[in-house]
């Protein structure tokens, strides 16, 4: 598999006034086009900063990300990406529709294949009957239904995601890890997917890497080798599950100030 993204090196400092902190330092990360990859770590650690250098919305104070061969300095074309606070993301103003549609405009699309898109990925997301509703109308799991459709509307070739399902319920939880695995495999993008939570790297991700809290570099990177096909009680019941979320959870627990859920 050729990498699509590379993560050469990469320190952070936020200084503000007298204060200094490093965030993130010798980082080296390669993943490969279509990989399914969770980040995971104590809180604090720097997973956020790292998916914001990513996505081109932070310098790094040293080191480089490449994506498609080339260095980030701004946020790239063919990337997306989804927060965990969809409420936010979505404008109140704008129906469904209209809020898919948004980052297409700024492509080089004609109407009918704009909308063509935006049906696809409302489709995809289960809202196909909820294009005219506006956000406010919607549930929060619903809401994030529609922050993953504009996400993937756009037809992203790299897709970030942070935490993107920590403000929902356990069920509603299950269904949307449930349509991201779809939607991977339905658009072949590749993933990289911040998340608190051990077991959902797990069960989503063919990789799990650890970041630890005042650690140099990547502390670990753990291929997740279940079946592809998989399924919220067969799969986090076997014992090969059981054995990989342990063995995450170790080093997850070996950094200092761990405050994992
Ligand atoms: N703009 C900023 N200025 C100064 N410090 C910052 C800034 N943004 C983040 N930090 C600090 O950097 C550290 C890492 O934050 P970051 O949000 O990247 O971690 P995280 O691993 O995503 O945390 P969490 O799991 O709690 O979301 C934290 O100590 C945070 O307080």
């Amino acid at each position: 598999m050729t990498s699509l993204l590379e993560i050469a090196g990469i320190g952070k400092t936020y200084r503000a006034r007298e204060r200094t902190v490093e965030v993130l330092t010798a980082i080296d990360l390669t993943v490969s086009e279509g990989e399914f990859v969770a980040l995971v770590g104590p809180s604090g650690c720097g997973k956020t900063t790292l998916l914001k250098i990513v996505a081109g919305l932070l310098p790094a104070t040293v080191g480089q990300v490449r994506f498609g061969g080339r260095p980030v300095t701004e946020p790239p074309p063919g990337l997306g990406v989804v927060f965990q606070e969809y409420g936010r993301s979505l404008y109140a103003w704008k129906t469904v529709r209209q809020n898919v549609e948004l980052p297409l405009r700024h492509l080089d699309l004609s109407r009918a294949r704009r909308r063509e898109l935006v049906a696809d990925a409302l489709d995809a997301v289960g809202l196909g009957a909820a294009g005219d509703a506006y956000p406010w109308q919607l549930s929060g799991g619903m809401q994030q239904r529609v922050a993953i459709a504009r996400a993937v509307a756009y037809r992203p070739r790299l897709l970030l995601m942070d935490e993107p399902f920590s403000a929902v319920d356990a069920q509603t939880r299950a269904d949307l890890e449930d349509l991201v695995a779809t939607l991977w495999k339905r658009y072949g993008m590749t993933i990289v997917f911040v998340t608190h939570d051990i077991d959902e790297a797990v069960y989503l991700s063919q990789r799990v890497v650890v970041l630890g809290a005042g650690v140099s570099g990547v502390q670990a990177d753990i291929p997740v080798d279940l079946p592809a096909d998989r399924e919220q009680i067969g799969t986090r019941s076997s014992a090969r599950f059981g054995e990989l979320r342990t063995r995450v959870w170790t080093q997850v627990r070996r950094t200092p100030e761990s405050e994992m859920v």
